[in-house]
């Protein structure tokens, strides 16, 4: 299995096909319990009083439905989406452009909003409170701001890093959704639905192999379902049983908790190296060879949530079940997590 195979992030190859498996609207969009009747009642509210919704922070861990969910609150609201991302305006005047194009009622997405370029998030932080933009014409000291009204819009903003946000944009969200990780029956419901768009034999015991396996993010069931698949037709008849499944998952290194390689190199590190912790995140990930904020962002989330990890003032500390879970003894002694 490749890198990108295991990543909760989206290949540029998966894009597509990420699209058709996408929900299309709240009914359709699979757990998420609390965020989806927070986010009702926020827009339905709205709508009766006839005014934009408040703007709209979704927050959590790569592959867990922001971008699907802002697409959705487009549709609920009956408004166009525009869509960019942070990393796309680095300069004041590409958001001005995108903000004074903007129709009443339209739906301005931001996706890795925390990759904003200054300039542009101060801009922003007006035309989020007052639909206002300062347009700077000329330079130096003859340089005038022409203030600009903008179109009321709703701002929907997607980020994998909310700590990294700055205060006064934060503030200027009137409601933050936090993605959480699904639980096995949900993801259970979304491989099945997937399977059946994408004409996929996948019997209920096939379904909950994969479920278990997916990290608690849906666009690793996806993933894995489409692998499963490749193996059930090349080794077996088509159908994805519970056999197919496991038998397929242990060719791509995926384990029975869903841990892939970089995670056991993370807990293989962190017990073996530094006799399970506690140790600074950044001196972990050159230990594994990779970036600290791919380690923070992709692996500890789903380690903190299987219990096997611990973030503590004094660093990350493995716990009990992380030694358990490579096999050996922890530690008799101080309790550190
Ligand atoms: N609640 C859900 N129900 C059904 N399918 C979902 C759900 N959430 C996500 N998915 C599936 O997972 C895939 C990834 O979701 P999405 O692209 O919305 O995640 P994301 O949080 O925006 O990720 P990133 O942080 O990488 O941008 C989608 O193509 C969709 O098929
Ligand atoms: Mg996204």
């Amino acid at each position: 299995m490749t890198e990108d195979e295991l990543s909760p992030y989206a290949a540029p190859a998966e894009r597509d096909l990420e699209t058709s498996l996408r929900p299309s609207d709240l009914s359709e969009f699979v757990g998420q319990h609390r965020v989806r009747e927070q986010l009702e009642l926020v827009l339905h509210g709205a709508m009766r009083r006839g005014n934009a919704p408040d703007h709209v922070l979704l927050s959590g861990p790569p592959g867990l439905g922001k971008t699907s969910l802002a697409m959705i609150i487009a549709k609920e609201l009956n408004s166009q989406i525009r869509i960019t991302s942070g990393p796309a305006l680095e300069r004041a005047g590409d958001l001005a452009a995108m903000l004074s194009n903007l129709v009443e009622g339209d739906v301005l997405f931001i996706d890795e909003i925390h990759r904003m370029a200054r300039p542009a998030e101060e801009m922003l932080y007006l035309a989020m409170e007052d639909f206002r933009v300062d347009v700077v014409v000329g330079k130096g000291p003859g340089a005038t701001s022409i203030p600009l009204d903008i179109a009321p819009f709703t701002l929907v903003g997607a980020t994998t890093r909310s700590g990294a946000l700055t205060g006064p944009l934060r503030d200027r969200f009137g409601f933050t959704a936090h993605m959480e990780f699904y639980s096995a029956e949900d993801l259970d419901r979304i491989v099945k639905r997937s399977a059946k768009i994408l004409g996929v034999d996948l019997h209920d015991d096939g379904a909950i192999e994969i479920a278990g396996r997916s990290r608690g993010t849906p666009r690793i069931a996806n993933r894995l379902l489409r692998r499963v698949r490749d193996f059930a037709e090349v080794r077996a008849d088509g159908r994805v049983t519970e056999e197919v499944a496991k038998q397929a998952l242990e060719v791509y290194d995926v384990d029975h908790l869903g841990l892939d390689r970089l995670d056991r190199a993370v807990l293989n590190a962190l017990v073996r190296s530094f006799h399970g912790g506690p140790v600074g995140v950044s001196t972990l990930a050159v230990a594994v060879g990779e970036e600290p904020t791919t380690v923070e962002e992709v692996c500890e989330p789903y380690l903190v949530r299987a219990g096997m990890l611990a973030r503590t003032p004094r660093g990350r500390v493995a716990t009990p079940a992380a030694w358990h879970h490579l096999g050996l003894e922890p530690p008799a002694g101080d309790q550190l997590w």
